[in-house]
């Protein structure tokens, strides 16, 4: 079987994505059954790399959907330094720690999972490995339909666990009363339209790449904001540049980005705005993105699916999604960027560049 490269990944998304919507009662019944049987208040998510950023955008769908307190933490932190259930307002088993780890042997993640089982937490694992080491860790287990990826960087595992735990949380949600069958078919029509279009965004993105090579080639440096729904977006987009093009990039949530780091941006700096949903933000995103043109650098760079003016660098998406599952397709543009701009400077991101690997994040090194 011929290896994927990373666009091929992006490109097979699609697939994976149909594949949980299709199987969510396969995948997902005993997690369902789970969650139903239990009463859980609080719901601490955690994961490294990757697996972190997807955490922080699933934390916000559980929130909305399921109406629990949530909080994403890197699992070192709350190992270490966090305290679970501060003013007691929680009895142990209405605490949920969710630690997320594609290859299953995340150091970090199997700690965090280790620490709550010994503090009298409930504890659910989600890896695509099965027999990985979080799956024994765990009481609970998902597994994602993501399929195994061939090369380090994770684009169709991040996407795929997104849309598997948004339908997990619609599925709770209905079957435990919290939304009626109207607004639970509409959550899933939503999530199907997605997968339908999802391919329009790969192709769009690769478009504008095309479009914009030439001046994406000579960026050094960048900084991606995003806000709401779409902060993880910014952080899982600066982590892809970093361990493919390999070009120092900084990620904020929009808003924080004029408090303090504009002193270190020039007119070389490659700006991205990720224009998520439409809202009070998303206009002061148009106004931020003229002020940094005019005061900062040419090299600005907006990418919705919502209507505004666009320049010749914009990415002007013809579809979208609802807000909650907008993440989904917003990380494709960098993860097309990432793929594409490595390919053509002569990167190969099948090969991890990292070679001593005397300390590593992972068990099976
Ligand atoms: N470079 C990779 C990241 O891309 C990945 O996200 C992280 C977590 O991996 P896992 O989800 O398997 O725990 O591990 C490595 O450090």
């Amino acid at each position: 079987m011929t290896k994927l490269t990373m666009m091929g990944h992006i490109k097979d998304t699609a697939r994976v994505l149909q594949r949980a919507i299709d199987e969510r009662k396969d995948y997902g019944q005993d997690f369902i059954d789970f969650w139903l049987k239990n009463n859980f208040k609080k719901v601490i998510f955690t994961g490294s790399g990757t697996s972190y950023n997807a955490m922080r955008v699933i934390r916000n769908i559980f929130v909305k959907l399921l109406k629990v307190e949530g909080v994403a933490v890197e699992p070192t932190v709350f190992t270490y330094s966090e305290s679970i259930n501060p003013s007691s307002v929680f009895r142990n088993n209405q605490v949920l720690v969710v630690g997320l780890s594609q290859h299953g042997d995340s150091i970090s993640t199997c700690g965090a999972l280790q620490h709550a089982a010994k503090c009298g937490f409930s504890t659910l694992g989600i890896s695509e490995q099965l027999g990985s080491a979080i799956t024994k860790i765990a009481d609970h287990y998902v597994h994602l339909v993501c399929e195994e990826e061939q090369i380090g960087p994770e684009t169709r595992g991040y996407t795929e666990t997104l849309l598997q735990f948004y339908m997990l949380a619609v599925e709770i949600a209905y079957q435990s009363r919290l939304i009626g069958k109207e607004k639970y078919d509409q959550l899933v029509n939503d999530a199907q339209e997605l997968v339908n279009n999802f391919p329009t965004v790969v192709n769009e993105s690769v478009a504008w790449y095309e479009k914009q090579q030439e001046e994406l080639v000579e960026m050094q440096k960048a900084s991606i904001a995003g806000f709401g729904y779409n902060f993880p977006t910014a952080l899982e987009a600066r982590l892809k540049f970093f361990e493919t093009f390999g070009r120092p990039t900084s990620a904020y949530e929009q808003e924080e980005q004029l408090h303090g780091p504009l002193r270190a941006y020039h007119d070389d700096n490659f700006i991205f705005l990720i224009g998520g949903n439409m809202g009070s933000e998303f206009k002061r995103m148009i106004d931020i993105a003229a002020y940094y043109r005019r005061a900062y650098t040419k090299h600005v760079f907006v990418v919705s699916g919502e209507d505004f003016e666009t320049t010749r660098r914009d990415l002007k998406l013809s579809v979208k999604t609802s807000p909650l599952l907008s993440p989904i397709i917003y990380v494709v543009p960098f993860q097309v960027l990432s793929a594409k701009l490595s390919e053509k400077v002569g990167i190969d991101t099948s090969v991890s560049p990292v070679t001593d690997n005397s300390i590593s994040g992972h068990m099976n090194v």
